[in-house]
């Protein structure tokens, strides 16, 4: 396996077998809680105005993310995982739209295998593609989808140990480096109302679930669906 790390929302990288796209703070993390509460599959569009056509389109959907960090008005969620977690979401179709996490994903479906993921499903995402691509000599690309947080870094350099098999930065490592990004900063302001600090909490926190997110490229519409891990 040639495994290289990239940072930044916009394509910079050569083609790669394999991708996995990194947002910690706070799309893939909201991905990953959505699933967990039931949602059946997340569409993901560049823009808001592509997210109200779908709405338009298939009143059922769910529109979720962010402009700039802000909730976009209209939609039904924000980009808070903490939120998210509270909802029943069984079957619910939902479509998402952030800066970092699926811009950057958008620009990586030339890909053969498409993953996204935050820390709290990095373990199982990066085991369960270990296994399933075991026996390929196959080049991957991880996609720290922040410009410059450290936070989806961090995240990318724990996948990359762990599909290499080393050692070098435990969890704990990479929990401190999520809380302490320049990204994470803003959650913690107390004056900054629309930040929680739950939402990082969340975001910090490795989670023992039998899925991986895997986008299908050959939809229309690209999505992410849940992948069961045996
Ligand atoms: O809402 C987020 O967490 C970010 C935008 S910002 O970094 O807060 O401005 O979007 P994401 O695509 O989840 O990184
Ligand atoms: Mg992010």
């Amino acid at each position: 396996m040639k495994i290289q790390i990239y940072q930044g929302r916009n394509r910079i990288w050569e083609k790669a077998d394999i991708t996995i796209v990194i947002d910690v703070i706070r799309a893939f993390t909201v991905a990953h809680y959505a699933f967990m509460r039931g949602a059946s599959r997340i569409f993901l569009v560049e823009t808001v105005e592509q997210a109200f056509k779908m709405k338009k389109n298939n009143p059922g959907y769910l529109l979720a993310g962010e402009v700039n960090g802000n909730p976009v008005e209209g939609f039904e969620f924000d980009n808070s995982p903490f939120h998210i977690a509270q909802k029943q979401l069984t079957g619910e179709t939902i479509v998402q739209r952030t800066t970092n996490g699926v811009r950057a994903t958008l620009n990586c479906l030339d890909s053969d295998h498409l993953y996204v993921t935050g820390f709290s499903n990095a373990r199982n995402t990066a085991e369960f593609i270990k296994k399933a691509h075991m026996e390929e000599e196959r080049k991957i690309n991880i996609v720290a989808s922040h410009p410059s947080g450290d936070d989806d870094y961090a995240c990318a350099e724990y996948i990359k140990q762990i599909l290499e098999d080393t050692k070098q930065i435990s969890p704990q490592e990479v929990e401190t480096r999520i809380l302490h990004s320049h990204v994470a900063k803003k959650f913690f302001d107390a004056k900054n109302t629309g930040f929680i600090r739950e939402d990082v909490m969340c975001c910090v926190k490795e989670l023992d679930t039998d899925f991986v997110m895997k986008v299908n490229v050959i939809s229309e519409i690209p999505m992410i669906e849940r992948v069961q891990v045996c």
